[in-house]
């Protein structure tokens, strides 16, 4: 008998058929409030766990009895309970590498759309307001040549580092806990403390993972250190950034503009003031979100799933350290 997992994203077609060959497929619309009871039950039997969203903790391991093997369908793992799955000795498999580029793409898309104020003028156009020439109502700051400050200098900020160096001539600062020979050697790029970074960067750009020491990394504080002409982009996730912090700090004019993919609470309520700041740029978490890479997520996540629960786990485990020799 083929054992048991459970499957709580659609995949497409041929990658379904790809698991079934290895295993019985439990399938679920994600994991939400309605459906938990029923998942805790196919759960009982699972021996593999794959999807994304919704969390992964203690209270739902616990009645996951047969479980040998998870796999996120994304990079981030901040609503898995890592030290949980260690402790049981369950690899946590996710998709790095694959989605790199097209997220980096993405947050320079925010950097452009911000300083060139992109949906703003957009709208306006399609509003009817481009009546004559336009002036400086309609214009926005320049990227190229300005200098752009990474925060997270990890696989995406390097290839942010690259898009900005070669395509955007731009100074490039980082803040990692580490030092990142590569980006200082290929792409120029400077180590340098945050408070530092804040105060010298037009662009900051925050890609840090949300963990306990990064939450809320960026508050009054650090928005205070910034240029009032500077413009933070948030692509790591939402509560890496104290969102009221990050209100105010537009609404007062302490910072110019921001371009957001993530929030503290997702989807965006309606009620948000975010939304009605003109100098917000808000994107529905759209990092990843295009046809070939959300494939070859959900394809790497597949062949991960398979590897954890085959014993033949080369790369894209979080916790390898459990991983039997
Ligand atoms: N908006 C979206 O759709 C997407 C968002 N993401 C988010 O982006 C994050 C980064 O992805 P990726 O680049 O692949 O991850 P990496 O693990 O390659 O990079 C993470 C970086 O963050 C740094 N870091 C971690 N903790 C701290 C800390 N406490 N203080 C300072 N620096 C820290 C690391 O520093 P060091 O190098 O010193 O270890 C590293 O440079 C993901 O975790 C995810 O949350 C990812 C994909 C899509
Ligand atoms: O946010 C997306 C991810 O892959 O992590």
């Amino acid at each position: 008998m083929k054992p048991s997992i459970v499957l709580y994203k659609k995949l497409p077609a041929d990658l379904h058929q790809r698991l079934e060959k290895h295993f019985s497929i439990v399938e679920f619309e994600g994991i939400t409030e309605e459906n938990r009871p029923k998942v805790f039950d196919a759960l009982q039997q699972a021996e593999g766990l794959i999807g994304s969203g919704g969390a992964v903790n203690k209270e739902l391991l616990d009645h996951a009895p047969r479980l040998r093997g998870v796999s996120t369908i994304s990079v981030g793992y901040d609503n898995f309970d890592v030290d949980e799955l260690t402790r049981r000795e369950i690899p946590l498999m996710h998709t790095p590498t694959v989605l790199t580029e097209t997220v980096a793409d993405t947050v320079m898309a925010l950097v452009l759309a911000t300083a060139r104020r992109v949906v703003n003028v957009a709208e306006r156009v399609k509003a009817g307001e481009w009546t004559s020439n336009i002036g400086a109502d309609w214009f926005g700051v320049d990227v190229h040549h300005k200098t752009l400050g990474i925060i997270g200098m990890g696989r995406i900020g390097l290839a942010l580092a690259q898009r900005a160096h070669f395509g955007f001539d731009m100074q490039v600062l980082y803040n990692a806990r580490s030092q990142h020979k590569a980006a200082e050697e290929r792409f120029g790029a400077k180590k340098c403390e945050l408070d530092e970074l804040l105060a010298k960067s037009d662009f900051v750009c925050v890609l840090l993972p949300l963990t306990n020491q990064t939450f809320h990394t960026i508050g009054k504080e650090q928005l205070a250190k910034m240029k009032s002409s500077a413009i933070l982009i948030s692509a790591g996730r939402g509560p890496v950034i104290d969102e009221k912090a990050l209100i105010a700090a537009l609404q007062e004019g302490t910072i110019h503009a921001a371009g957001m993919d993530v929030f503290e609470t997702e989807p965006l309520p309606k009620n948000s003031p975010l939304l009605s700041l003109p100098n917000v740029v808000a994107l529905p978490h759209i990092g990843s979100a295009t046809h070939e890479t959300r494939y070859g997520m959900a394809a790497c996540a597949v062949d991960n799933l398979i590897a954890a629960l085959t014993g033949e786990v080369k790369e894209n485990c979080v916790n390898p350290h459990i991983l039997k020799k």
